[in-house]
């Protein structure tokens, strides 16, 4: 199969998202699509699965000009998307979610389950795709969950798949399994959209790549002979850096103490087991691990999203263990959270009032109970500009940025309140290279001027770059830590310490 976009404009109001863009994809080959922050890709694609008409172009498939009513079209067209927020159903199995949708009487009788069963199987035989079909979703790990999407596409005999940030949230072994089936079904005649903005995963996996910039086609790229930093410069316009540069480690006195806290899941399994950890002023506590070690219940902990079933947490000399999340803002503790979607932002709301959510009973903000916009507006348009958040105005809605914009607004909303310690959790995914560059440059100036910060990132590369000290969580254990501001850290012994070989990682 051999697609077309030919000359595609996509309008939302006076914003451009798409000025004539034209892609072509063939059968058998990985297409590498790149590029920065509200550069045009998730709208790109979503026109090309019937999602958004285009307002001006059409798309070809093997010659002849197709235009798509709905998402059901595109897919009878062969055309499937894998998201990057799975859409599966966690309380059904694998042969189960792969069929939603398409069994004929909307209600599974046996022999379709049957059918499913069996093809899920052959399907996994002929791509490297193994999952067991009577497997519940919920009990998958999400590298195991990603297949199950392909699987579903699969199903449905996709012969281009859209592959929107795949590897987001992959550990490193998943990801190199990940290309292993990438290149079966490239191999077996597929063709392959590949989005992300890792830039080497671009240059191992993909045949040819395209770089859009302000809704067009800013290049053509072959991976055989392009370099990550070339690649950057092409994405955005400018030289970026990848070195991230900090001053001598000085801390201070300890910020934030975490004494002996054990945390439970919704489902009361414990997810964080008896773990003391201490952030000083000026110093850059690292959590390493692979997603689903209990990281993410540690940092809600911390910030007041989630109660503790035992132990402390004491932060400035006072026991907020059970604070509210308000008090806990009030008292300077900043928070980036993992799930902009979820507790990030309020894609209803504006771009201003999502820059003060969590402030604008701050007396720079309000006089008594009225809210004083002229400032809060002010406030909005000069930080929206400092972090680069892409938008016609901060009077426009939340939900109309695209993904790492939303990010980059949840980002300086809270690296530009007055705080004192930060908690970053995955600050800067979905971020293209120039906008990771710059938070990154962000985060190390917030230590530098004394604050304690404690990031938890998936990104291996991030926690080694910025962090002065680094701990690693396993099955909701602290099981190594390593003193990074007494020189390089070994990564290969961090990663082991990462799956859980803990004797020789030791640091
Ligand atoms: N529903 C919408 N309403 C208004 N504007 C939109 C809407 N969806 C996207 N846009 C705008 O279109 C432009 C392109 O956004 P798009 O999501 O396609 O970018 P992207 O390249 O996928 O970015 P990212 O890497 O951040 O995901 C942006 O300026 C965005 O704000």
């Amino acid at each position: 199969m051999d697609i077309e976009l030919r000359g595609i404009t996509k309008r939302f109001g006076p914003v451009v998202a798409n000025a004539g863009v034209d892609l072509h994809v063939r059968a058998g080959e990985v297409l590498g699509l790149l590029g920065e922050n509200g550069a045009g890709k998730s709208t790109l694609m979503n026109v090309l699965c019937g999602l958004y008409a285009p307002d001006e172009g059409e798309i070809v498939i093997d010659g002849r000009p197709v235009t798509f009513d709905g998402p059901s079209d595109a897919i009878a067209a062969g055309i499937g998307m894998v998201h990057q927020h799975f859409m599966l159903v966690p309380v059904f199995t694998v042969a189960e979610n792969v069929i939603l949708g398409i069994e004929p009487t909307g209600q599974l009788d046996f022999l379709d389950r049957a059918a499913a069963r069996r093809q899920v199987r052959e399907i996994g035989d002929q791509y490297g795709l193994r999952v067991d079909p009577d497997a519940l979703i919920e009990e998958l790990p999400v590298g195991v969950q990603q297949r199950v999407e392909i699987i579903k596409v699969l199903f449905r005999s996709a012969d281009v798949l859209i592959l929107d940030e795949p590897t987001a949230v992959l550990t490193p072994q998943e990801v190199e399994e990940f290309f292993g089936i990438v290149r079966a079904l490239r191999d077996a005649g597929k063709a392959i959209i590949f989005i992300t903005h890792k830039l080497d995963e671009i240059l191992e996996i993909s045949d040819r790549i395209t770089v859009l910039r302000g809704g067009r086609v800013a290049g053509q790229g072959d991976p055989e002979t392009l370099t990550t930093r070339q690649l950057a410069e092409m994405m955005v316009g400018r030289p970026v850096s990848f070195d991230v540069e900090k001053a001598a480690y000085a801390p201070g006195d300890v910020l934030l103490e975490v004494r002996e806290l054990t945390v439970l899941r919704n489902n009361d399994e414990i997810a964080v087991d008896d773990v003391s950890l201490a952030v000083r002023s000026g110093e850059i506590v690292g959590i390493a691990g692979v997603q689903g070690n209990g990281q993410t219940a540690l940092i809600e902990a911390i910030t007041g999203l989630r109660h503790p079933a035992g132990g402390s947490i004491i932060y400035d000399g006072r026991d907020i263990t059970h604070s509210s999340v308000r008090a806990r803002h009030a008292m300077g503790i900043a928070h980036i959270p993992e799930d902009r979607q979820r507790t990030g932002i309020i894609g209803d709301f504006t771009i201003a009032e999502n820059m003060v959510l969590n402030s604008y009973y701050d007396d720079r903000y309000a006089s008594g109970p009225s809210i004083r916009w002229p400032e809060v507006m002010q406030h909005a348009a000069r930080y929206a500009a400092d972090f680069d958040v892409r938008t016609p105005s901060v009077h426009a809605k939340a939900f109309q940025l695209s993904g790492g914009n939303q990010q980059k607004l949840v980002v300086a909303r809270e690296l530009t309140r007055d705080t004192k310690l930060l908690i970053a959790a995955q600050p800067t995914r979905g971020l293209d290279v120039g906008s990771v560059e710059y938070i990154h440059k962000r985060i190390v100036e917030a230590r530098d001027e004394g604050d304690g910060v404690l990031i938890m990132s998936s990104e291996l590369d991030e926690i080694v770059a910025l962090s002065d000290r680094i701990v690693v969580m396993f099955k909701g254990r602290i099981v190594a830590e390593f003193d990074a501001f007494r020189g390089p850290v070994d990564r290969n012994a961090v990663g082991l310490a990462m799956a859980g070989s803990v004797s020789e990682a030791a640091a």
